[in-house]
């Protein structure tokens, strides 16, 4: 794989008093237009490694972390100007889109001024695309209302369409469908999926869904948890299934 994200030796602690939580990566490659499930018990680092990847939790001393493609860039070193710094926001704000768990959506905006927000951050804007993806996902009725108004399918698909806005190579969700019902969940995944790939971005998603997963077929990274010297370790592991 020449193109991608490229994560090597990575390592992020969380302590709290006697209490540490440590996620170790050795080596994580994603795929542009691909998408990829991180499963595993609840408290098992998915949240914390959606963030590390995202480039929302500074990762520890020795990481390595890069994009590779024709725009190279070294995303770990980004850090080292600082957690505030205005390269680490911009490159964060064009390469990913996020959807978290419950949309995200900035409540005295519209739902079609949401969409469009990411395009207007990154200097991008192009309202056919922004139309395209409120159509596609099926908010065109919801378009001029505000996000208090919408149902929780109808935000979640709001917040694809904002994540998708500025075409970012990947798209980070965690639990996009943790608070859907069955019939919902499986249409804001699907809608999910479908988009991102019609426009070549990745999607790197957390879920407790394991059935939900295996039926979309999407590959699984488990995160499994081990006790290793008084300490809770957890590192990433593809899955066969
Ligand atoms: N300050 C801290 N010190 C030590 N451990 C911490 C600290 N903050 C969080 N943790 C631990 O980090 C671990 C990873 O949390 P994270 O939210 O990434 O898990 P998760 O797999 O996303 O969980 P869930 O499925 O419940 O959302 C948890 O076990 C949590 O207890």
């Amino acid at each position: 794989m020449q193109n991608g994200l490229f994560l090597n030796d990575a390592e992020v602690t969380l302590r709290d008093g006697d209490r540490v939580f440590r996620l170790r990566v050795d080596d994580l490659a994603l795929e542009p237009g691909r998408a990829v499930a991180l499963t595993g018990a609840s408290g098992s680092g998915k949240t914390l490694l959606l963030e590390l990847l995202g480039l929302l939790r500074k990762p520890g001393a020795g990481t390595r972390y890069r994009w590779a493609g024709p725009d190279a860039i070294d995303l770990g070193g980004l850090w080292a100007l600082g957690v505030r710094n205005a390269d680490l926001a911009r490159v964060r704000g064009r390469m990913f889109g996020f959807v978290p768990q419950t949309g995200g959506l900035l409540p005295f905006l519209s739902v079609a001024e949401n969409v469009a927000l990411p395009q207007r951050l990154n200097a991008c804007e192009d309202a056919g695309w922004c139309r395209d993806l409120i159509q596609t996902l099926g908010l065109s009725d919801v378009a001029a209302l505000l996000p208090g108004a919408l149902s929780i399918g109808q935000r979640q698909r709001a917040a694809i369409a904002r994540a998708l806005a500025h075409r970012p190579p990947f798209v980070i969700a965690d639990e996009p469908t943790a608070a859907l019902d069955s019939d919902s969940a499986d249409r804001v995944l699907e809608l999910l999926l479908q988009t991102a790939r019609a426009h070549g971005s990745g999607v790197i998603l957390s879920s407790h869904d394991l059935d939900r997963i295996a039926r979309f077929g999407i590959p699984r990274l488990q995160l499994n948890t081990r006790s290793e010297a008084g300490e809770i370790v957890s590192r990433p592991e593809a899955c066969p299934c």
